[in-house]
């Protein structure tokens, strides 16, 4: 039935690729535990600012295209079906995903979930193939993702520890498991016991008297690190320097990492004696907080105060980082100690080196491997989402392991061929492996002697793992996490700490794991630094505003590097045509486009300055361009974590940066779900008419089979808005409305079986064909 499903929509679509679908089983879940956190807050500092809309007009110019890339291949880099099978059923999954554009909140979910559409049982067959559906998420855009958990918005601040401070704090469940609750004993506010399997807790910080411990003693007493002889000093140095002293640690000495809380223990005893303070940390985020520096992403803290192998830091100091990012000053020293870490840190922040670094140390304090041996065990594995971060985490690694030649890091993704995959991990050194979950499936079910190298798994790190679930990879992650041992120290890092991600800590984490949250409670998920503004026009009025925005920021910043962010794939590639055709130097990415191209993009905007990116949420979340100057997003985010995750492609590394939203009058409600952040309204851009008329020539040369495909991609996508979409009749006049802004005179015809799915057969206004 899939295969005649397919017929049909090859029929429909010449472009479609031919594929075939395999099921696949899902592994077993794991049992629950319990867990406690730690709470790392920092003090927000808002900058509240009108929207800058001046400016002189100046250029960068890129020859505009003149043709159509829809149905190409080769030189724009589309994906075509000439690929082979596993790329195609990414093809055919964006394809058919685009026409269902399924990125809200609300709309259809339950059907989703279960990798459908609504109306659409063919499609819910054609996803149905788990490992279609793997490919198609790692490849395509998030605005495309079928999961319906993901529409969920961010956990409420209030249901993590209240604490305006630095918070310790023993999060406890019920024994069911379900709920991560606290409570409080301590008088001290900073302070706080859980209470867990009938046993109450202590946990608390400690440090030197002055919150700090004198460097110079911790210097004087450090041996040279080692691993033989350097860890208990190492311990012990760790404890002093950061001040942090885990009570429950001590209690907890049962569990996997028994001979380090023990050793814990004694660091606790000697803390004790010295008289530390269980608040000292909190005493330093103030004076952070009274010197107006808690917003830095920067700590005081350097590399080389904590037991990091001499090796490592000269990568360290190589790549450039002197001291540590708050997210890294705070995790390191846990996880070295072996614990397993829930990390919550704003985008931009350095998250990724927080968990390679101690990863790598794993590595380089365990054995050697033989090279000879037929199977060497993959001692770390990090999944990330997508591939672009996948790939931007093994270049990270690489980095830090520039002075570990014998260590190797290797990346398994979509897009790329298995075999060739299958030969770089044998041939070259592979202690650690970033991949994709869809991919790493793949080769745990087809790539010989796979399983028996995750069975060297000592850690396992799950990045951005809010993403990881909203992307619907639930099910590959408990797979994996049942293919990796049991004895592990596992990460999970994350910019958003949802519901999901809080269940997925019961199935990977340790009891006794620590949660390391550096956003303040009551702060917003955004930095400070950047200026957070919106924009309400019709749509009529959207290209040509979109255009002088563009204009202005060019002409005020000459190193100008801005995304743009439109709601799918297809939008993406008709805005991205029209700012070509407007002589504006930009480049597109998206699902459609191939893994190469993408790559290829990717690498020359993390280079450039003086671009512009259009993109999907395919470059949404994780994804490191430095210094972008402006985010520019263009009709409604799928839901406020999207916003979140799109703005923090600006600002990063403590820089400034401008968001700007776009939205129609009837997209005004979105910005109910986002009015906790700091975003005021911009004042409107003035286009004369001779800007208007430019615009509308320009979209009169961009192809109409790029409009086609955008006007169904954009129904689709607000078809799904539960919103939008509650009156079709409202919707399709809104939709043709959007298809008259293109200058087309008549909407687009939609193939009957598209309108079908969508649940739009015989709303008026729409042409069938
Ligand atoms: N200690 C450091 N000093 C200076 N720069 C650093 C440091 N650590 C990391 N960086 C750089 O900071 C940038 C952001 O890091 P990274 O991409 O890991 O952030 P992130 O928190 O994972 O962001 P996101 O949530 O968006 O994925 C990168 O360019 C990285 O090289």
């Amino acid at each position: 039935m899939p295969v005649k499903l397919l017929l049909q929509l090859r029929l429909l679509n010449p472009t479609l690729p031919a594929t075939c679908f395999s099921p696949l089983k899902l592994g077993p879940s794991m049992s629950s535990s319990a867990s406690f956190s730690r709470i790392f807050p920092s003090v927000p500092q808002r900058t509240l600012q009108n929207g800058r809309l001046g400016g002189t007009q100046r250029f960068s110019t890129r020859p505009s295209r003149s043709r159509s890339e829809f149905s190409r291949g080769g030189d724009g880099g589309e994906v075509r079906a000439s690929k082979s099978l596993i790329d195609d059923e990414a093809e055919l999954s964006d394809w058919v995903s685009e026409l269902r554009s399924d990125s809200f909140l609300g709309g259809g979910e339950s059907d989703r979930d279960r990798g459908g559409v609504r109306s659409g049982a063919g499609r819910v067959r054609v996803r149905d193939s788990d490992s279609a559906k793997r490919r198609r998420r790692e490849s395509s855009d998030s605005e495309e993702f079928d999961d319906p958990n993901r529409r969920r918005l961010p956990t409420p601040a209030g249901s993590f520890p209240r604490n305006s401070q630095i918070n310790r704090r023993s999060d406890t469940r019920n024994d069911d498991g379900a709920d991560f609750s606290s409570r409080r004993r301590s008088s001290g506010v900073n302070s706080s016991i859980g209470k867990r399997g009938g046993r109450d807790m202590d946990s608390g910080y400690n440090r030197n008297r002055d919150g700090k411990g004198s460097a110079k003693d911790r210097k004087d007493s450090r041996k040279p690190f080692g691993l033989a002889d350097g860890e208990d000093d190492g311990k012990d140095r760790e404890a002093e320097k950061i001040g942090i002293v885990d009570l429950l640690s001590e209690e907890e000495s049962d569990t996997d990492d028994e001979e380090g809380d023990e050793d814990f223990g004694n660091v606790l005893q000697k803390a004790k004696a010295k008289g530390g303070s269980l608040f000292g940390l909190e005493k330093e985020v103030n004076e952070k907080a009274s010197t107006g520096k808690s917003e830095s992403y920067l700590s005081e803290t350097r590399f080389n105060e904590f037991p990091v192998s001499p090796l490592s830091l000269k990568g360290i100091k190589d790549a450039g980082y002197e001291k540590m990012t708050v997210v890294q000053e705070a995790t390191l020293p846990v996880i070295l100690k072996g614990k397993d870490v829930l990390a919550r840190a704003k985008t931009g922040t350095g998250k990724t080196v927080a968990f390679l670094l101690p990863s790598i140390e794993v590595v380089v304090n365990s054995p050697p491997i033989d090279r000879d041996q037929k199977r060497p065990p993959i001692l770390v594995l990090v999944i990330c989402p997508t591939r672009e971060l996948a790939s931007q985490a093994a270049m990270e690694a690489n980095i830090l392991l520039k002075y570990h030649p014998s260590l190797g890091v290797q990346v398994v993704i979509g897009g790329t061929r298995l075999a060739l995959e299958q030969k770089r991990m044998q041939a070259n050194p592979c202690q650690i492996l970033v991949a994709t979950p869809g991919r790493l499936r793949d080769h745990m079910e087809n790539t010989a002697g796979f399983a028996t190298r995750l069975m060297g798994v000592k850690v396992l790190v799950l990045d951005e793992a809010d993403q990881l679930l909203d992307m619907g990879f639930r099910k590959d992650i408990e797979r994996i996490i049942a293919a990796v041992p049991k004895q592990r120290q596992t990460l999970l890092f994350s910019a958003t700490v949802s519901e999901e991600v809080r269940q997925v800590c019961h199935i990977a984490l340790k009891r006794d794991h620590e949660f390391i949250n550096t956003v303040q409670q009551g702060s917003e998920d955004t930095h400070s630094q950047v200026r957070q503004m919106y924009l309400v026009a019709p749509l009529e009025k959207q290209f040509s505003q979109l255009y002088v925005l563009l204009k202005e920021h060019i002409a005020d910043d000459v190193d100008y590097k801005v995304i743009v962010f439109c709601t799918t794939a297809m939008v993406t590639r008709l805005v991205a045509e029209l700012l070509r055709e407007l002589n504006i130097n930009v480049r597109e990415i998206h699902s459609r486009k191939s893994q190469s191209y993408r790559t290829k993009v990717s690498d020359e905007f993390r280079k450039s300055k003086g671009l512009i990116l259009v993109t999907s949420d395919v470059s949404a979340r994780g994804v490191d361009y430095p210094d972008v100057t402006f985010v520019v997003q263009v009709g409604l985010p799928a839901d406020s974590k999207q916003y979140i995750h799109r703005l923090g492609r600006t600002g990063r590394k403590g820089k400034e940066g401008e968001g700007m939203l776009l939205l129609a009058p009837w997209e005004e409600f979105f910005l109910s779900s986002i009015k906790a952040l700091p975003i005021t309204k911009a004042s409107e851009p003035s286009v004369d008419p001779d800007m208007k008329r430019k615009v509308e020539r320009a979209l009169s040369k961009v192809e109409m089979k790029t409009k086609e495909a955008a006007y169904q991609a954009w129904l689709g996508y607000y078809n799904s808005n539960k919103t939008v979409a509650r009156d079709k009749y409202k919707l399709v006049e809104l939709a043709n409305e959007f298809s008259r802004c293109m200058g087309l005179d008549n909407p687009p015809a939609i193939p009957k079986l598209i309108l079908g799915k969508m649940g739009l057969k015989n709303v008026p206004g729409l042409r069938s064909r």
